[in-house]
């Protein structure tokens, strides 16, 4: 007979009182043994801070922005400090072509005019990081959200997008030039969720915002916080050496392999890529690309052995060069 969650039983489901089932038995040895495998790793992930950077291209289905939404909450209710920074690409795209704006991009950088920013901010700020707050605290008063004007998060100075060698203007774009962890690091402690929109002060005239790709951002907040990992999810399995080419899948790199392929990228991959890249040259333990559309994939690369996606680490630890096979099992420390 089974049991419901109020401890009641259920006549409905399972009449039979006495009959032995072997494949609900099966199942109940493995959901244990999935337990049991995250065991290691929920030890060893015991108060690590996790940047997790949501890719607007990963948002565009309610039920996995539910899932996104549950795997926070999963994270911080195990004792991990996990902190969001969202993009909105697709989303402000969307926007701009109702309001009749054009949207552009150069180098993979959006032309970003005073009136497409203003576009901009609202979506990230208004619309994106609204939703993402209201999934998380469906589960409890966890999320803030708060974007790079806040607390003076993030400080950006303008940049160019080079186009075939050459450096062309973008308009109110920028890099982020100064993180105060601050205000982050204040809602981490008071044991919230910070969720980060990445428009930022100028640091020439913090009066004026600048639109800051979302993947440079995370990586810049996770070297000023210190984090374990950089998780970046987004609409494919991982980095492919040659895309499309499926069996070209990397699941392990270095951070001195990556800079040799970076330049061969693809605008998409390659801030992407670069963003890995500069968060472990910055001191970050790992960082890691998985495919968003995949319900839940966060928890099976934080908490399995196998983990998923590409993982980037220290050019000084012992690990397969450019390793494109199937991930061995190994022990706690091998891909944390
Ligand atoms: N080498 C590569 N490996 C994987 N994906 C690649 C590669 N080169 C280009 N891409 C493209 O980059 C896309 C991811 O970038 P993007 O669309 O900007 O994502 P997001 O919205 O998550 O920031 C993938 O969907 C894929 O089409
Ligand atoms: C300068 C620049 O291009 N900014 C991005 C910011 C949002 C972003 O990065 O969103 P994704 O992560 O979904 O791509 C943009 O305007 O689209």
């Amino acid at each position: 007979m089974s049991r419901s969650m109020d401890g009641t039983t259920d006549q409905s489901v399972a009449p039979d009182d006495d009959a032995f089932d072997p494949r609900a038995h099966l199942f109940a040895h493995q959901k244990a043994e999935v337990l049991v495998e995250a065991l290691p790793w929920l030890q060893r992930f015991s108060g690590a801070l996790v940047v997790v950077k949501l890719g607007g291209n990963a948002m565009v289905d309610d039920a996995l922005k539910r899932a996104f939404a549950q795997d926070m909450v999963f994270l911080r209710q195990v004792g991990l400090r996990p902190v969001v920074v969202h993009g909105g690409g697709p989303q402000i795209s969307t926007m701009l072509d109702r309001l009749g704006i054009a949207s552009e991009f150069r180098g993979g950088l959006r032309v970003t005019t005073p009136e497409a920013m203003d576009v901009v901010r609202m979506v990230l700020t208004g619309q994106v990081s609204r939703e993402l707050v209201g999934l998380l605290n469906a589960h409890g008063p966890y999320a803030v959200g708060l974007s790079g004007e806040d607390g003076a998060l993030l400080q950006a100075r303008r940049r160019t997008a080079v186009v075939g060698g050459e450096h062309v203007d973008v308009g109110l774009v920028g890099d982020v030039v100064g993180v105060n962890p601050g205000a982050v690091l204040d809602l981490l402690d008071a044991g919230r969720i910070p969720v980060v929109s990445t428009v930022a002060p100028d640091i020439e005239d913090p009066t004026q915002v600048l639109n800051v790709n979302a993947d440079t951002a995370a990586a810049a907040l996770a070297v000023a916080l210190g984090a374990r990992k950089l998780i970046v999810l987004t609409d494919v399995e991982g980095l492919y050496t040659s895309w499309p080419d499926r069996t070209s899948l990397v699941r392990r790199i270095t951070a001195g392999e990556l800079a040799d392929l970076l330049p061969g990228l693809d605008s998409g991959m390659r801030p992407k890529m670069e963003a890995c890249w500069r968060a472990v040259e910055g001191g970050v333990g790992r960082a890691h690309v998985i495919d968003g559309r995949q319900p839940h994939s966060i928890l099976v690369e934080v908490f399995t052995s196998e983990g998923v996606g590409t993982m980037v680490l220290p050019d000084d630890e012992p690990t397969p060069s450019l390793f494109t096979g199937p991930i061995p099992r190994v022990q706690p420390g091998g891909h944390a």
